[in-house]
């Protein structure tokens, strides 16, 4: 098994972080600004519940776009695949994340897939409850079952500062709404949305989360089923085609395992049966994902075969 020590694991972070340099952190949700571009950490979840990790493992950073995929598995656990996929659908975009052009290209007029913007507001628009939060209970509660760490929550100034500022993502729900594939209050979705996107994790958090997509939805430490498999096997599925916005097939070439990836800098991976993934490393390239932790995964790749092809 590949890095059982930290400080293997330690000589992989000092080679990518050079790479940090290349990056810049996200500032269109102001308070993303306020990251260090220099931070880069990373660990590594086995089956049997034990972890290596290196760099500064305990700074938090928020969800962002990971929290796509854990809404999905939400939504597909709460509502079935059908109703699910009747909104949204399962082709790759090449687009980046936020765009709206192929959501009035394509007929019917629904967002391509659950990874980008679109999609992801209309699954978390299919979240179960009375209130927003209500269902904003439910997923968090979510998030701290699969991470196994109820200390989770959610950033009010990250929320804040995105739901004052989201006038794309308002507008993708205003076209959803126009074309009947939400039906809600949009500042209430929206209020929903960026606190999902705001919950903060450490890479261990996400390196718990990416074990139990590896397993098939199993808990590595308490053996219990958090999701289906088939729940499990979609996410995945998702994650090699649209994980890495507009990246993904590169990132499937030179990687090759599934991921996704937040515009605060984390990258949440599961290589299949092996390990669980979680970097965080605020700053990005020019598709909005990580760039030192982009090539920390290509040398980690490279040097144990973590390619699923
Ligand atoms: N790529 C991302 O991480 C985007 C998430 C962000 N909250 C947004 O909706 O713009």
């Amino acid at each position: 098994m590949p890095c059982k020590t930290n400080s293997e694991l330690e000589t992989f972070l000092k080679k990518a972080k050079h790479y940090t340099k290349m990056g810049k952190v996200a500032d269109y949700i102001p308070a993303l600004s306020k990251a260090n571009r220099d931070d880069l950490s990373i660990a590594i979840y086995f089956p049997d519940g034990k972890y290596v990790s290196a760099g500064n493992v305990k700074e938090k950073i928020t969800l962002q776009s990971i929290s796509k995929v854990l809404t999905l598995a939400l939504a597909l656990i709460q509502r079935g695949e059908e109703l699910v996929f009747s909104k949204v659908g399962y082709e790759p975009t090449g687009d980046p994340f936020n765009s709206i052009v192929k959501l009035e290209m394509s007929k019917p007029s629904k967002p391509l897939n659950p990874m980008i913007n679109a999609g992801a507001l209309a699954v978390t628009h299919m979240i179960k409850g009375n209130s927003v939060e209500e269902r904003f209970t439910s997923i968090l509660s979510f998030i701290q079952l699969l991470t196994g760490n109820k200390e989770i929550h959610y950033s009010k100034e990250v929320a804040q500062s995105e739901f004052e500022t989201s006038h794309l993502n308002r507008s993708l729900c205003y076209f959803m709404k126009q074309h009947g594939i939400i039906d809600e209050n949009v500042e209430e979705l929206l209020d929903l949305y960026t606190k999902q996107c705001a919950i903060e994790v450490d890479c261990l958090d996400l390196a718990r989360i990416g074990i139990v997509f590896a397993l098939g939805g199993i808990d590595p430490v308490t053996k219990k089923r958090i999701m289906p498999a088939h729940v499990a096997r979609l996410c995945k599925t998702f994650m090699v085609t649209c994980g890495m916005y507009n990246a993904s097939g590169e990132f499937a070439v030179r990687v090759g395992i599934p991921a996704k990836s937040g515009v605060s800098g984390g990258i949440l991976g599961a290589v299949p049966n092996r390990f669980g993934i979680g970097i965080s490393g605020p700053a990005l390239d020019d598709k909005g994902n990580s760039v030192a932790g982009v090539k920390l995964l290509e040398m980690l790749a490279e040097k144990y075969s973590l390619s699923m092809f």
